[in-house]
């Protein structure tokens, strides 16, 4: 079936520290979904692998270096954005060079899965917090 709607394709990071945490982002007030938390990411531009994507955001977003290579693919959401169908997908890190700074978005946080579960993020994202609480990757 077709809902006639293009489909939008976001690639997003779980940069996971040595403490189990992940990092989140505050997206800004002049943004969709203002004041959301959400992954560090963004869309994929034609031409590129999602994974080379990803590495440009999180210079672009954090500052921070990652090898396309040092992803590893975690989940994924798919789901009606507007006018639009979001295919997220969620890779993991736990190596980058550089200390995140928010140069795009309001805050980063460092949180582990209870922390994340009391902010409000995206719809899309909900399923895929959970995903990482069961994968065990982060603590409780
Ligand atoms: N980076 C990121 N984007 C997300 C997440 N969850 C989610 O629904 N999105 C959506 C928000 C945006 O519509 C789109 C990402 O596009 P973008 O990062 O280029 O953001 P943008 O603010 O320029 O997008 P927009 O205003 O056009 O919606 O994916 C997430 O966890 N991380």
């Amino acid at each position: 079936m077709s809902t006639g709607y293009p489909l939008l394709l976001v690639v997003a990071a779980a940069l996971i520290d040595s403490e189990g945490r992940v990092l989140v982002q505050q997206r800004a007030p002049d943004r969709s979904m203002p004041g959301l938390w959400e992954f560090p990411g963004g869309k994929v531009e034609p031409g590129e692998t999602p994974e080379h994507a990803l590495a440009r955001e999180l210079v672009e977003e954090l500052g921070v270096t990652v090898a396309p290579s040092a992803f590893s693919p975690l989940a994924f959401a798919s789901e009606a954005l507007g006018e639009r169908h979001l295919l997220l997908l969620l890779y993991a890190a736990r190596e980058w060079r550089g200390e995140p700074m928010a140069l795009d978005a309001s805050a980063i946080r460092w949180v582990n899965v209870e922390e994340m579960r009391t902010l409000a993020m995206p719809p899309a994202d909900v399923p895929l917090v959970e995903a990482l609480a069961a994968l065990s990757l982060v603590p409780a």
